[in-house]
């Protein structure tokens, strides 16, 4: 692992923000995504909802499109809109999001927003090394290693055995129970992003301080 790859800048996701409180925190904390989540969980907020949250976002913070096996057309309108940057795919690349979803995504993304670039990111629900490998070839710009729990996308708070992660050409996320008691082992990983959700709330929602103090770490490195 080479270390100059190790030691680069680590940029932060926030996901799962649902109310104008938690952007007024991302705003003043200044991760550098922060996620919506459009799939089936606690954290789902409809399109509505999200139109009104992106406008309170500040415009230097991508706004990332959390999808389980969502139809295409749903994600391009989401783009469309200008609702979010960036599309992450967090549903099954055997059966529904297969390469071929992927190919016919970026196609049709490419068509409605012909000058803007919106990257895919590719999550793994990772439960051994073949996860990985599996979906290195996948037509996304970055990947995202998460923890595979049985019936829950994502979004568990559970952590996984990143020593199953070789090193990888392809950009990637680290996710999966990242919390204060793990941020700094995770800096010292290969991940371009750190990405979280359970460890910066407080009784199911977002807690400011919680993220001041995540984003204050990683930051401070
Ligand atoms: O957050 C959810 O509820 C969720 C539901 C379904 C699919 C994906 C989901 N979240 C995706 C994320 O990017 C989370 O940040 C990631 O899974 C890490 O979550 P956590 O382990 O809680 O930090």
């Amino acid at each position: 692992m080479s270390k100059s790859k190790k030691t680069l800048h680590k940029r932060i996701k926030i996901c799962g923000l649902t109310r104008p409180e938690d952007i007024a925190a991302v705003n003043e904390y200044r991760p550098d995504y922060i996620g919506f989540v459009f799939a089936p969980s606690k954290r789902n907020v409809s399109e509505m909802r999200a139109a009104g949250l992106k406008k309170l976002l500040s415009p230097d913070i991508t706004a990332v499109g959390v999808f389980v096996n969502s139809p295409i057309d749903d994600i391009v309108r989401l783009v469309s809109r200008g609702i979010i940057g960036a599309v992450q795919l967090h549903g099954d690349m055997e059966g529904f999001e297969t390469v071929q979803y992927a190919e016919d995504l970026k196609k049709a993304l490419a068509a409605a927003r012909p000058a803007a670039s919106v990257p895919l990111i590719r999550a793994v629900r990772v439960k051994d090394g073949d996860d990985i490998r599996r979906a290195v070839s996948y037509p996304a710009e970055y990947l995202l290693f998460d923890t595979f729990v049985k019936d829950q996308y994502g979004g568990s708070g559970v952590r996984f055995d990143w020593s199953l992660i070789p090193h990888i050409e392809k950009p990637w996320f680290l996710a999966g129970g990242l919390s204060a008691s793990t941020i700094k082992e995770a800096l010292n990983t290969e991940a371009c992003c750190l990405d979280l959700s359970s460890a910066v709330e407080t009784d199911g929602r977002k807690d400011p301080k919680k993220i001041q103090e995540i984003i204050q770490t990683v930051r401070s490195v």
